[in-house]
């Protein structure tokens, strides 16, 4: 069910997309398996997909929808595809989908930001016009990621109630493909590189659902510079490689192709970056290179959109990111669409991947309670050998995606769980344990402590590679006037990660305030313009002092769409742009330092 390879089109392979209009229905008394509606929807309306419901109705109820919906499309199946073994491919469905093809189930997947295919071609009937439909159900629980909760309304209704401060967007957000392949094929293939001597060393993995030989061909600008063939793993070596880094992302071509009695049954090509990622100390090398990391955490999130994959928002993004100096975002707090690393790619991003493990806490307010006997003592639950289970199942998924991109240079394994208790300690070192056997470059793994977790009570930065910290001070604790000790907090902490001598580096995942674009004060205030200028200047000041600081994310890329609640104004405001990607006064403090810092 997993599916690794971005579908490509080459005279063994074919795909189209099924984006478009499809048939929409909400089922909220779960009847729908019952009554036939693998089918035929009872009463559909249209829904585009990719998108999400609660972006486009005008209806509260619908908005905040919980519980199971229904999509549906018919598509035509021309009978020369016979010989072709046919998929459909989702780039996701959010949070989890059973798929049915003519009213036949034909899989089912958990997890709302990772790509899954179905086979149908035992279901199809060529020269007609076929039926997908899909089940899809986006309730919260303390089994999946992210993590949350629900209520039952005064009026029956279900409603989400998320342990994560971002919207609870579902349903098909990103692209849906038909693929035909060959009926023997490449399913996914692996790459390590060794650099020595201005020579590179390119092991690669090739997994297949056949026994075959391989033949693996580098090309340099169209020129042959090596080639192979192995059975699935072997090594390329090319002298002078031209190496793959933010200010130069140069890339080769691989082509694989799959043998079978001597001839080519698939081929696979895709674009490759060379380059190494390893921490030596306090720092984080990039081709043996210090790196210091400038830029966001972000959330794929727009208006109308909601999480929907947009090539636009994307190449808007980094454009804004590129004028601003910046060369790294978070993908918080899951992964994002494969096009995201694409671009990265090519523009030469660097990328810290997340998995959705967002709100292993109890609220997320948890920072407030993690130092004190309110713990909610979230890893002591029943219900926690089957949130494991779900989270290593995606934190392979992602990596088996990912892990080609030289964009990518770390894994985030967490994102501000409940991270001072030995049961914390006890799951994290498992998942972590897990994790590491999965990666063929072994980057860096990570995920980043929650307010409050700090050196002499957080557990689980002994099993990050390096330190991620999402902190607050003036805004969550100390904020306005008080600014003056959060500034005392900040150096008092850092102090006391120094005094533990760790010889890691640590990075600042989150640190932001709120700011409405249309505020300006004087003095400043909370929520002004000038006073999100005072919070980063408070933090520029202090992390000149701390040499193991090897990056600033900051929080966050743009304003975006949460809950509702009383700390929130449409969404959460820390946007460093508006949602409609504007910038605020700030961009252009951080356009002058990041252009300044190498
Ligand atoms: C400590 C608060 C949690 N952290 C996580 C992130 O998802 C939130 O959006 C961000 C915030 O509250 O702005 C802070």
């Amino acid at each position: 069910m997993e599916s690794a390879l971005y579908p490509i089109q080459n005279k063994y392979r074919f795909n189209t997309l099924m984006n478009g209009t499809w048939q929409f229905e909400t089922d909220p008394n779960s009847v729908g398996l019952d009554e036939g509606w693998n089918k035929e929807l009872p009463d559909p309306e249209e829904m585009p997909v990719p998108g999400t419901f609660a972006e486009l109705t005008t209806k509260r109820d619908r908005k905040y929808y919980t519980g199971d919906f229904w999509y549906q499309k018919d598509f035509f199946i021309p009978s020369f595809l016979k010989k072709k073994e046919l998929y459909i491919r989702f780039g996701s469905v959010t949070h989890r989908a059973k798929v049915f093809i003519n009213g036949h189930e034909v899989g089912q997947h958990e997890g709302g930001f990772l790509p899954f295919q179905v086979k149908i071609s035992n279901y199809i009937n060529y020269d007609q016009t076929n039926r997908v439909t899909v089940l899809v159900n986006n309730e919260l629980s303390e089994k999946a990621i992210p993590c949350g909760t629900e209520e039952i309304l005064d009026n029956g209704q279900k409603l989400a109630q998320p342990y994560f401060d971002f919207f609870n967007y579902s349903g098909i957000m990103r692209n849906v493909w038909l693929l035909a392949l060959p009926q023997s094929q490449i399913t996914n293939f692996k790459l390590n590189y060794q650099l020595a001597n201005n020579k590179a060393t390119i092991t690669y993995n090739i997994e297949a659902n056949n026994n075959a030989e391989f033949k693996v061909t580098l090309f340099d600008n169209q020129k042959e510079v090596a080639c192979a063939t192995s059975k699935n793993t072997s090594s390329l070596t090319i002298k002078n490689p031209h190496l793959w880094s933010p200010n130069d992302p140069y890339s080769y071509k691989i082509k694989i192709e799959m043998l079978e009695d001597g001839k080519t049954v698939d081929e696979y090509t895709d674009k490759i970056g060379i380059r190494t990622v390893k921490i030596v100390n306090d720092k984080i090398l990039l081709n043996n290179h210090p790196i210091y990391l400038k830029g966001f955490g972000k959330h794929e999130d727009f208006n109308v959109l909601g999480k929907a994959v947009n090539e636009s928002i994307i190449k808007r993004d980094y454009e804004c990111m590129k004028w601003i100096g910046a060369n790294c975002f978070r993908s918080s707090h899951y992964p994002y669409a494969e096009e995201w690393y694409q671009y990265a790619d090519k523009y030469g991003f660097l990328i810290i991947d997340e998995v959705p493990a967002v709100g292993l806490n109890r609220s997320i307010t948890n920072f407030l309670n993690v130092t004190n006997s309110n713990q909610s003592h979230f890893f002591a639950s029943k219900t926690v050998p089957e949130l494991k289970k779900v989270h290593e199942q995606e934190i392979k998924e992602m990596i088996d995606r990912d892990q080609r991109h030289p964009s990518v240079i770390a894994w985030s394994l967490f994102n501000e769980p409940e991270s001072t208790t030995q049961e914390s300690y006890d799951y994290f070192k498992d998942i972590f344990a897990f994790a590491r056997k999965l990666d063929p470059q072994n980057r860096p793994y990570t995920g980043t402590l929650v307010m409050g977790s700090g050196p002499k009570v957080d557990k689980l930065h002994p099993l990050c590679d390096f330190v991620c910290l999402n902190r607050y001070y003036g805004w969550y604790v100390a904020g306005g006037p008080e600014i003056v000790n959060a500034k005392k907090m900040l150096e008092d902490e850092l102090d006391g990660w120094q005094n533990l001598k760790l010889n890691k580096p640590f990075v600042f995942t989150e640190f932001g305030a709120d700011t409405l674009s249309s505020s300006h004060r004087l003095p400043d205030e909370m929520w002004s313009q000038e006073y999100q200028n005072e919070y980063y200047q408070m933090y520029f000041d202090i992390f000149k002092k701390y040499p193991f600081i090897c990056g600033e994310l900051v929080w966050n890329f743009a304003d975006f769409k949460t809950s509702e609640g009383i700390m929130r104004v449409g969404g959460n405001d820390k946007g460093i742009f508006t949602r409609d990607r504007e910038p605020k006064d700030i961009a252009f403090t951080l356009k002058k330092r990041w252009q300044q810092l190498n």
